[in-house]
């Protein structure tokens, strides 16, 4: 009752917030329609009694009031649908708009690894489309309720004990919320394989992918798998739909029963003569709108229970999403570096795992150094900058920027600080000048600031190749959307990276992997003059992952990692003349080379 009448608040305030004036009308349209119909059964009661009685101009103006009764009933509530139409709209885009900051504006990235989140996630995501039929249950609601008062008064004069029938609602109304529980376990437990096969789904329809689903030829064996998850999930909701069938007709068994047995108690007054025929015309027509409004109110409760459902686990969700240490982390970053970034004893789990993927990471990296990160597939790399970054905090030990632990660091000053290029880069389908701008937003327009970080990331000409230069639109969903190139789309998320002009830290991951071997010489040469212009004014760090060695070896800094170990640190010549990991994985990729 209590998740009822939180989420009916939370919608009711929120409607109020979006418009208080349509809100307002929409309530009064709303009640004026409701209320009519109840008054509308006892203008034909009198109406029924003036005809018997013969009084002819009472009859008319009994017949007048039930005509406009009926026509208010009939008709308002379709100015009111005006009224609430807007409102759901933008009710529904307010919800939207909190499941995406819940999802997307917590400080750490923690809550996307953790299965029951993404199991709620496929629930809001599906529950956000029927908030619109939550709002208008809401405020259909305030008019129903004063139509069961007037109901209840008006039965009562002819029949105390006709103000049973409203109890009868009761069993309707209990075996509507077992059903919705139902439903309910049935949606979460169906969560993951919904969740599997819309990936599926997405991945089989994907532009991007098309190709190498056509080559490897597995078009077939996903849509098989996509049609077995989606069976088992629909197998699922079935049987729970089945379920809740039974238990609510059950209940509005119950309710039908003692309708009958109110109808009858009215006729067998009259027949005593203890009830006009007008009395018995005016409970038959409100009885069965008694059953009306129970069935509206039961669908109604509905509605809210399941809109006060999405609200609860939205609200249980952003409890949830806490992200690493809010409270703690108040300090600010340092204007510049001095002494650099430390990991000190530092290990690492992935959340809902237990395998280590870091361990006993000792590591300085000096201030104003470029330092490049190495190793095999899946050696710890990313994860250390993931470290870097603050997206998750070390399961043991710490990392300290100029000796102070990051964990004490206000994140999104923080990240303020950090400028990154990631492997999964995103495709911003964007104006292109905005898809750079974006990586420092408070310059986001300056079209000085876009082209230097494009002739930073060795991409100056590239806006000059399109047809509409820094304003041409990117991507397919647009019917004049330029589509670019994997490398040329790698090009401009490393001009965002490096659009930021006075990072303390300047992050890589993998940044060359769509581009040729000439395009990658070229860009690391510009990059290491801008990584230096950085390091001088700010003492920033230059942290890059990346599998070519002809870039690594002009690193400061070389970091190799094996199964999330640090296992070697120096510049290349140490490191070749140490004759260990990295020498032997230079020598193998210089003489693939040669
Ligand atoms: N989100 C995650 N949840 C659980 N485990 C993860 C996650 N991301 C990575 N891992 C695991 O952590 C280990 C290290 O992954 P990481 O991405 O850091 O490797 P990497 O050295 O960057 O590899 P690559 O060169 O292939 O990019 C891998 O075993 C990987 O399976």
């Amino acid at each position: 009752m209590r998740v009822l009448l939180t989420g009916a608040w939370t919608m009711i305030a929120t409607a109020w917030r979006l418009n208080p004036r349509k809100t307002a009308l929409a309530v009064a349209l709303m009640t004026a329609g409701a209320v009519a119909a109840p008054l509308l059964a006892a203008a034909l009661g009198w109406m029924t009694r003036e005809v018997v009685a013969g009084a002819t101009g009472r009859a008319v103006l009994a017949g007048v009031t039930v005509a406009v009764l009926a026509v208010t009933a009939l008709t308002l509530s379709h100015f009111a649908h005006l009224a609430y139409y807007e409102l759901s709209e933008l009710a529904e885009l307010d919800f939207d708009e909190r499941v995406v900051e819940v999802s997307n504006g917590s400080p750490g990235i923690e809550h996307h690894e953790r299965a029951e989140h993404a199991d709620t996630w496929t629930v809001l995501r599906q529950e956000g489309g029927r908030f619109r039929t939550g709002l208008e249950a809401l405020l259909n609601g305030v008019g129903l309720l004063l139509a069961v008062v007037l109901t209840a008064v008006l039965l009562a004069g002819r029949n105390p004990l006709l103000l049973l029938l409203p109890v009868a609602a009761v069993p309707p109304l209990l075996a509507g919320r077992a059903a919705e529980r139902v439903l309910d376990r049935a949606r979460t437990a169906t969560a993951e394989p919904t969740r599997t096969a819309l990936n599926l789904f997405h991945l089989t329809t994907s532009a991007r992918l098309a190709g190498e689903l056509r080559v490897s030829r597995v078009g077939d064996e996903l849509r098989a798998r996509h049609g077995r998850l989606w069976a088992r999930a629909t197998r699922g909701l079935w049987r729970a739909h089945l379920t809740a069938t039974w238990l609510r007709a059950a209940g509005q068994v119950v309710f039908a029963l003692a309708y009958v047995a109110g109808v009858l108690l009215v006729v067998r007054d009259a027949i005593a003569g203890r009830r006009g025929v007008g009395d018995v015309v005016l409970v038959v027509v409100l009885a069965a709108q008694v059953n009306q409004q129970v069935a509206t109110a039961v669908t109604l409760l509905q509605d809210l229970q399941r809109m006060a459902g999405a609200y609860r686990r939205l609200t249980e969700a952003a409890a949830s999403v806490t992200g690493p240490d809010p409270v703690a982390a108040r300090d600010s970053p340092p204007p510049r570096l001095r002494h650099g970034i430390d990991f000190a004893g530092v290990a690492f789990a992935y959340p809902g795992t237990d395998a280590p993927v870091l361990r006993e990471v000792d590591l300085h990296l000096p201030a104003g150094a470029t330092v490049a990160v190495v190793g095999e597939n899946g050696a710890g790399k990313s994860t250390l900058v993931k470290l870097l970054c603050g997206f998750y905090r070390p399961s043991a030990g710490r990392v300290l920027v100029d000796g102070a632990d990051l964990r004490g660091l206000a994140l999104p000053e923080w990240r303020a600080r950090i400028a990154a290029g990631f492997q999964d880069f995103v495709r911003y389908e964007f104006r292109v000048g905005q898809v750079v701008g974006l990586g420092d937003l408070p310059r986001m327009s300056s079209e000085p600031a876009v082209r230097e970080a494009l002739d930073r990331a060795d991409a100056a000409d590239l806006p000059d190749r399109l047809p509409d230069g820094l304003r041409t639109r990117l991507g397919k969903s647009y019917a004049d959307g330029v589509e670019l190139s994997g490398g040329q789309w790698q090009k401009l998320a490393l001009g965002r990276a490096v659009m930021r002009e006075a990072p303390l830290l300047l992050v890589l991951d993998e940044p060359t992997s769509a581009l040729d071997p000439e395009a990658e010489h070229a860009l690391f040469r510009r990059y290491a003059e801008h990584a230096k212009r950085v390091a001088r004014r700010t003492g920033g760090i230059t942290v890059f992952v990346s599998h070519r060695f002809s870039a690594v070896r002009t690193a400061d800094l070389i970091v190799v990692v094996r199964g999330g170990r640090v296992v070697e640190v120096g510049d290349h010549a140490a490191l070749v003349a140490g004759g260990g990991l990295y020498a032997e994985l230079f020598a193998l990729q210089a003489k693939s080379y040669r």
